[in-house]
């Protein structure tokens, strides 16, 4: 654990990794601002937190939130040096089945919401003349396709290439970009992904996650706090001579 007097801004940090993530920088000593679309759930996320924190309403999806955000963090918190690109949503379907609607949102919220965050965060960093680290969600399904997962798996191969390509962009101006690919990891969206893998195929409730969990050498489901050990290294100093990155931490399951 390190003491830090930096200021990060964590999407989707209403609950689940994002909340790990949030309640582990601030041990480390940052100032955390936590944005999600839900204001009730931010104060209450908000309120597990000791250190300084503010909370940001926001959509990902809309390029004018990300850039307000990265502003009302400097303005409530007083500076802004990580941006942590952790909102997402999942979606369950076959490949012949995907709709255009779905397709657009999945899109907007995971690849989209992930680059206005890359461009406002760089944006930022840049015109205060600072350094600054950029870390965003990836997951395995960065580096593998799932069955029934076509369009979320398209959105986090995406995530990979934006890294990479930003790492490239920014890194004369001392901006470090990475990602962090979890595997399993036991939250509200693996639920979801469950429930709807029951829907869509038959399987039973629970069955889906029992399978995915039965592929990990380490034997367990991953934590969001497993994770958030993770992003604390990618948004600290001992990862300063890191770019372009896209690290899976997932016991054991995806091998790359
Ligand atoms: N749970 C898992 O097994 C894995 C998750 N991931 C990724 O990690 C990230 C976090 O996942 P979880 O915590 O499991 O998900 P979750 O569904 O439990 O939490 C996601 C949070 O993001 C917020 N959010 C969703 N859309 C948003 C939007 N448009 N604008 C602002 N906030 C929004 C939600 O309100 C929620 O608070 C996601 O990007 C996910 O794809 C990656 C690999 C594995
Ligand atoms: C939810 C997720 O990211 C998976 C299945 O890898």
């Amino acid at each position: 654990m390190t003491t830090d007097n930096r200021v990060a801004l964590v999407t989707g940090a209403a609950r689940g990794i994002g909340l790990a993530i949030a309640q582990r920088l601030s041990r480390d000593g940052l100032a955390v601002a936590l944005a999600d679309l839900d204001q009730d759930a931010l104060d209450r996320a908000a309120a597990s937190i000791d250190g300084p924190v503010a909370t940001i309403q926001l959509d990902v999806a809309d390029r004018a939130q990300v850039i307000e955000a990265v502003a009302r963090t400097e303005r409530e918190l007083g500076g802004f040096d990580v941006m942590i690109n952790n909102a997402g949503i999942a979606q369950v379907q076959p490949i012949a089945a995907i709709t255009e609607q779905e397709m657009d949102r999945i899109h907007a919220v995971n690849v989209k919401g992930v680059l206005w965050g890359i461009q406002a965060a760089a944006a930022h960093f840049k015109a205060k003349g600072r350094p600054g680290k950029i870390v965003s969600a990836a997951s395995i399904a960065a580096h593998e396709g799932y069955a029934m997962l076509g369009a979320y798996c398209g959105t986090k191969f995406a995530v990979r290439a934006l890294t990479q390509v930003a790492a490239k962009e920014f890194a004369a101006d001392g901006i470090t970009v990475n990602a962090y690919c979890p595997g399993v990891v036991g939250t509200d969206m693996w639920t979801e992904i469950d429930a709807r893998f029951a829907e869509v195929t038959g399987a039973k409730v629970g069955e889906t996650f029992d399978a995915f969990v039965g592929g990990i050498a380490l034997g367990r489901p991953q934590t969001a706090e497993d994770v958030a050990r993770l992003v604390s290294y990618l948004a600290g100093p001992d990862s300063d001579y890191m770019t372009g990155q896209c690290v899976i931490m997932d016991g054991g399951l995806v091998y790359r």
